[in-house]
């Protein structure tokens, strides 16, 4: 079988809406004050200085408690997002213990849920892990396990996903195809991919944000033209690129 492209409910993939975004320890107060919209069933990249807070907001949006944090999310069309969200964190959270189609299907196990072993296999041979399905995570390659991560959040079918630095341990050629499998599979769904690799911002990116070190401020660039994932031989990729590290340079401060 093969792996669908998009979500069956893909018109259903709300917005989220965060406000008063806040991280706070002590005296240092990495943002406050954040509000943010993420478009739904649209891709939202997100870049910033390492240390900045990137990965805590994902946190506050997947409702994972975590120190120093706070502030409100909900989904736009009012509804729960309770059972809406997949998360791929920095860490793959693998089981030692499990083979990779169990790891895979792990969320299912976990709910009492059937597990389909044909989709599983599916999305792990598109994400090219066919041959390694039956091994345990000792036996894989850190970027064998960051692709089984992966597999583990398509496997999900979620309508709202969050990715922390999704493709980082990935050699460039398998980056690049993996990109646009991820991309297809996540069409229509709403997403906010966290990445340090502006290039890869642009390619997958509706919308590229930099969050700066001025506590709080958002800035928006704007990106170039073309279907998701974008070709980078366009000449306004370079130009947009150009842009985004020039933002990152100055931290992102509003100019
Ligand atoms: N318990 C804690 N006490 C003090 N500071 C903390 C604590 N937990 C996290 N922090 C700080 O919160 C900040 C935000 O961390 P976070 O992981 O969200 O950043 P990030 O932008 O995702 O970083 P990276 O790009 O390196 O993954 C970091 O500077 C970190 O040192």
């Amino acid at each position: 079988m093969t792996v669908p492209d998009g979500p069956a409910a893909a018109g259903r993939s709300p917005a989220i809406v965060i406000s008063g975004a806040a991280l706070r320890f002590g005296d240092t107060c990495h943002f406050a004050g954040l509000d943010l919209t993420l478009d739904g069933g649209r891709t939202t990249c997100l870049l910033g200085p390492s240390g900045i807070g990137k990965t805590s907001l994902l946190k506050l949006i997947a409702g994972l408690p975590a120190a120093g944090l706070s502030g409100t999310v909900s989904a736009g069309d009012g509804a729960p997002l309770a059972g809406r969200i997949a998360m791929m964190a920095q860490r793959d959270h693998l089981l030692p213990w499990a083979r990779l189609i169990d790891n895979t299907m792990l969320g299912a196990r976990l709910r009492g849920e059937a597990p389909d072993e044909s989709r599983a296999r599916a999305i792990l041979t598109r994400l090219g892990l066919g041959p390694a399905i039956d091994l345990r995570p000792e036996a894989l390659s850190g970027g064998m396990r960051q692709r089984a991560a992966l597999a583990r959040t398509l496997y999900e079918d979620r309508p709202v996903v969050l990715m922390d630095e999704p493709f980082s341990a990935l050699d460039a050629v398998t980056r690049h195809r993996l990109q646009e499998v991820t991309a297809r599979a996540l069409a229509g769904r709403t997403v906010l991919l966290v990445t340090h690799d502006p290039a890869e911002a642009l390619r997958l990116g509706d919308r590229v944000l930099v969050l700066n070190s001025r506590p709080g401020a958002l800035r928006e660039i704007e990106v170039p033209g073309g279907a998701i994932p974008r070709d980078q031989a366009r000449g306004d990729f370079a130009a947009a690129l150009g842009r985004l590290f020039e933002s990152l340079g100055d931290g992102g401060a509003q100019g």
